[in-house]
């Protein structure tokens, strides 16, 4: 039996329960369930990853409906996109630039003027950006790379990125129009051609079956030495094993991720690798989107309790975020289809 998980609780007389595993960002989300007659509960372990003996501690025994029936799942995609990708823009840019290594350097007292061979990195400009997984998050990376670097595209996905495409193809223009050098896009076709012609590598695919271990020795070879390889994605994307001797044989060969294989460690060696930029999966960490996730998740609860209908596109949920707004009945986002009459 696991022990009791500590709490703390909003509106105890709410006719509804409601528990939040996290403390969330923002007053808005918890605003919206108690003035609507919920009780929240919101857990305060100081632990940041619950097992499933402390959800269920959590939960309880006071959902078996819910349980027999079973329980509807909420999730927020609408306010992630422009938050992860300015991460893995980031990542991009202190990888390239070596700007923790020269952060490190600077705070430990080395500097002793200018050198003009003092952390010396890659330029961006002109070169090739390659994104494996062009869904939101890739297409909105490639665009901040191609717009802000003037960087060409090659990417590689199992759907043609028509508006990516389309994009680079009228910015190109807009460039060549005002006398300076269009950019291009290529769609690939195989993975190991975007591998072979970028300079800068992100990826962004979903974590499956054809993408777990997508990034494996084989396929770093082929990169270039000098190349960038960013993960924003999913851990399991990159072998990290495999990731981590690369490193050692290519010193000039430079990653940023976001996310690791075996979440929160790192794979031995990783840490001491002064080509990696590491950091603690906090690509969607900004204010805006932790507090639109929060409001997203209380709205879906709401709508279930009110029996509202699904809101018709998941990733356009402006509506839902305006504060001074009574936002719209409908659960933004609810991914299993459970009806609102089984809660
Ligand atoms: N680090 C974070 O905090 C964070 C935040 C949000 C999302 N994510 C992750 O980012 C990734 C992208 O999210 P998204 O919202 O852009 O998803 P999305 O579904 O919009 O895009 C994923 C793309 O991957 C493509 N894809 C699937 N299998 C592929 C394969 N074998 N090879 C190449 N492409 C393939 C799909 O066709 C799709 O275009 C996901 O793995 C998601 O879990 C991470
Ligand atoms: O990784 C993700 O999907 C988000 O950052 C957390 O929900």
């Amino acid at each position: 039996m696991a022990k009791p998980i500590s709490i703390e609780v909003w509106n105890p007389s709410g006719k509804y329960r409601v528990v939040s595993t996290k403390s969330m960002p923002g007053t808005r989300w918890i605003r919206l369930l108690t003035d609507n007659d919920c009780r929240l509960e919101i857990c305060t372990e100081a632990k940041t990853i619950l097992s499933v003996d402390d959800i269920l501690a959590l939960i309880g025994d006071r959902c078996d409906a819910a349980n027999r029936n079973g329980i509807a799942v909420g999730n927020t995609p609408g306010v992630l996109t422009e938050t992860t990708a300015e991460l893995a823009a980031s990542l991009t840019l202190a990888a390239a630039r070596r700007i923790v290594e020269a952060d490190q350097f600077m705070r430990a007292g080395l500097y002793e003027g200018w050198l003009p061979h003092l952390f010396v990195g890659n330029l961006l400009k002109g070169q090739t950006v390659g994104v494996i997984g062009a869904g939101r998050i890739g297409s909105a990376y490639a665009r901040m790379m191609i717009e802000g670097f003037k960087m060409n595209l090659i990417y590689y996905d199992l759907y043609q990125a028509t508006r990516l495409e389309k994009f680079v193809t009228a910015y190109g223009q807009f460039l060549k129009a005002n006398g300076e050098q269009p950019v291009t896009w290529k769609r690939a076709a195989t993975m190991e051609d975007v591998l072979r012609e970028a300079d800068v590598i992100s990826l962004h695919p979903v974590l499956d079956k054809t993408t777990y271990h997508l990034i494996n020795p084989e396929r770093l070879a082929i990169m270039k030495k000098d190349a960038v390889l960013v993960n924003a994605s999913r851990g399991p994307v990159i072998d990290e094993v495999a990731l981590v001797e690369h490193l050692k044989a290519n010193p000039m060969f430079r990653v940023g991720l976001d996310v690791f294989e075996d979440e929160p460690y790192m794979k031995p060696g990783l840490a001491d690798m002064k080509n990696a930029v590491v950091v603690p999966h906090i690509a969607s960490a900004s204010k805006w989107t932790r507090e639109g996730m929060a409001t997203l998740a209380a709205l879906n609860v709401l709508g279930k309790i009110k029996g509202y209908p699904v809101w018709g596109n998941p990733n356009q949920v402006e509506p839902f975020l305006k504060e001074s707004a009574t936002p719209p009945p409908a659960c933004p986002s609810i991914v299993n289809g459970m009806p609102s009459s089984k809660l």
